[in-house]
């Protein structure tokens, strides 16, 4: 075609083009590629071209690598030229504006960005990430307990409140964190807004863009609360009460005249990246546990055994190496991070005879990968044996160390590799196993006695895959450790009541947050209170007039509007656990209870 004559490039001798689909000139196969589960179309595509190949979309290159042998030698061995990031249609200036590190081009300043990264995790991660991720797990396995219906709720606020601790020494702005980086998580994804789709777009100006007018909204607000945050840990510093936090060690250890303001970026990219990445693989071990409920029985033979009853801690991580390895298989089985995130490469390249050409987009099939059958046999198949045995290829000794999490795949290549993975091993070690110890994660049943089916694979589109909502009974395993779950969630509460009180008297600014809700008060209004099949993330949002700090839950002073802990199965199936807002709701005829969400300004006016 005339496009593809004026487009070629005169290649070498004996190079040649990477295979791949064949594609409509110029625009590609962009009308091939699904809304949902776009991965799995990128993998039946490596089936048939290889596991190297190229697409063309709306003119660009797009190289789609599904083995981790190819993509080690081609961003990490050839880091030098394989560490630039593409540039984001609908955030234009994301190579350049020092906003987000992960997103930045390979410039001085990401170099700089992952520097001080790495010096802040490596700083809390000597100190166990100052035991946050247990305190929040001691919250969350009780609100998981009581009303195991809102899990994504429950689990949300797990990776959110313990991120916010670790970046700012406080869980309280972990609510509107969740607002804001759910809008990032659609202005960045493919399949979230349009211009990343249709380029030209990105072109149309801000006063015709609704893209352009909601991402400056939610800019504008993210700016506010990281501000406001680190006046929040000054202010601390000040009275000599700060709790440990990223932030608050650069501001300890920082030069004279050294600038708080790219550390404070650093760091909300930080709490952005912890918010909700973490929230796949623990949704995706519930799936895993109502599909294979023989692994979850033998996970809880070696917590009973080795821990004689207690709820397994972080120190216990070299005795329990089946639960590492389930962490690991949960992410091998189900990749929170699909596609990966595209690298570009700067200059034009020559693998194995085949030509890639500067700036095309890289793309770690994250699923293509963990998908090889050469690394991983009866790749479909959750297994976590495949990293406790020898026979097979992913089994590495001793097992008091491994299976971890350092160098896995999942977590990208090269110089840009994820730089959180001690916070992600370490909220999933205690949440798989304190659910493991806590409950009988099994499928629900109807009234005939019947199995209520559970999806096998039916994920969320944005570039973090989460299970789509599926129902499931979390059965506490015995009235003991259910009064230990109460005791430990009441301990914790009881530490953040004092944090509070030492806190009293910081102002933060006003918000404005109720307006910043509006869009999705109306879409509440409009699907009648409850909103079932939105992105799980969305539902923090649904109720912004909520302002009782835990949704399902008040102080256990006041009875009235707490629900009762499960008692047995039958009871709790007779007796749906409902908020006090849910039970309102329900009077006024609507039929599906509501999921609520934290009040995001109740959650400010806690100080
Ligand atoms: C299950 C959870 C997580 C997964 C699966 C994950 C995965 C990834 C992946 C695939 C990349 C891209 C690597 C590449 O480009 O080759 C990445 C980058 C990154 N991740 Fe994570 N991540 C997770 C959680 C976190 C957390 C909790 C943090 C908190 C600090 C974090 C911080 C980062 C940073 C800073 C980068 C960018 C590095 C750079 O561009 O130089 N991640 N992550």
């Amino acid at each position: 075609t005339v496009y593809q004559y004026l487009n070629r490039k005169k290649l070498p001798p004996g190079v040649q083009e990477l295979p791949g689909p064949w594609g409509i000139p110029y625009v590609g196969r962009v009308h091939d590629i699904p809304a949902k589960a776009s991965w799995l179309k990128f993998y039946e595509w490596a089936q048939l071209h290889g596991p190297i190949y190229q697409t063309t979309i709306f003119g660009e290159v797009h190289v789609w690598i599904s083995s981790e042998q190819i993509a080690h030698d081609l961003l990490s061995k050839r880091a030098l030229i394989y560490s630039d990031r593409p540039t984001i249609p609908n955030l234009p200036d994301n190579r350049t504006s020092g906003d987000y590190l992960a997103l930045l081009g390979r410039t001085d300043t990401w170099k700089r960005q992952r520097r001080l990264c790495g010096h802040l995790m490596h700083t809390s991660a000597l100190d166990q990430l100052h035991a946050y991720p247990a305190l929040e797990r001691d919250r969350f396995l009780y609100l998981m307990a009581r009303s195991p219906a809102h899990y994504r709720e429950w689990i949300e606020q797990f990776t959110s409140r313990t991120v916010s601790r670790l970046s700012w020494g406080t869980a309280h702005p972990a609510q509107v964190l969740r607002h804001t980086t759910f809008g990032l998580l659609e202005t960045i994804s493919p399949s979230g807004a349009l211009p990343n789709i249709i380029g030209f777009l990105r072109h149309v100006p801000e006063w015709a863009s609704p893209w352009k007018q909601k991402e400056r909204r939610r800019h504008e607000l993210e700016d506010k609360v990281f501000r406001a945050n680190v006046g929040f840990v000054g202010e601390m510093q000040g009275r000599e009460a700060a709790l440990p936090s990223f932030i608050g060690t650069f501001m300890s250890e920082k030069d004279e005249g050294e600038g708080t303001e790219e550390a404070m970026r650093v760091v909300g990219l930080m709490a952005i990246a912890g918010a909700l990445t973490i929230g796949s693989p623990i949704q995706s071990y519930l799936l895993a546990m109502c599909h294979y409920p023989e692994w979850q029985r033998k996970l809880q033979d070696e917590i009973d055994s080795v821990l004689e009853g207690t709820c397994p801690q972080w120190e216990d991580r070299e005795k329990l190496p089946l639960l590492r390895a389930v962490v690991k298989e949960v992410i091998r089985w189900r990749p929170p991070v699909p596609t990966g995130i595209p690298h570009a490469v700067e200059k034009d390249d020559i693998y194995n005879g085949y030509f890639i050409p500067a700036g095309a987009t890289i793309h770690a099939l994250e699923w293509g990968i963990t998908r090889d059958e050469a690394v991983y046999p009866d790749a479909e198949t959750f297994n976590p044996q495949r990293w406790l045995d020898p026979g097979f290829p992913t089994f590495r000794a001793p097992l008091t160390q491994y299976p971890n999490l350092n160098g896995f795949s999942q977590f990208g290549f090269g110089r840009r590799t994820c730089q959180g993975i001690p916070i992600v091993e370490q909220d999933l070690f205690l949440t798989m196993g304190g659910m493991a110890w806590a409950f009988d994660i099994r499928k629900q049943r109807d009234a005939a006695g019947n199995e209520v089916p559970v999806h096998w694979l039916d994920y969320t589109p944005l570039l973090i895959a989460k299970p789509e909502e599926f129902p499931f009974d979390a059965v506490p395993r015995s009235a003991a450790k259910m009064e230990l779950m109460r005791n430990m969630y009441e301990s914790a509460k009881a530490k953040e009541e004092a944090e509070k009180a030492v806190a009293k008297g910081y102002a933060f600014p006003d918000l404005g947050l109720v307006n910043q809700g509006k869009d999705i008060e109306d879409l509440v209004n409009k699907e009648g209170g409850r909103v079932a099949s939105v992105e799980s993330d969305r539902h923090v949002l649904i109720d912004v007039r909520d302002s009782s700090p835990e949704p399902g839950l008040s102080s256990r002073g006041d009875s009235s509007s707490e629900p009762e802990e499960p008692q047995s199965e039958t009871e709790r199936e007779a007796k749906p656990l409902l908020h006090e807002d849910e039970k309102r709701h329900l009077r006024k005829g609507k039929k599906e209870p509501m999921i609520t969400g934290q009040g995001v300004p109740g959650a400010w006016k806690w100080l």
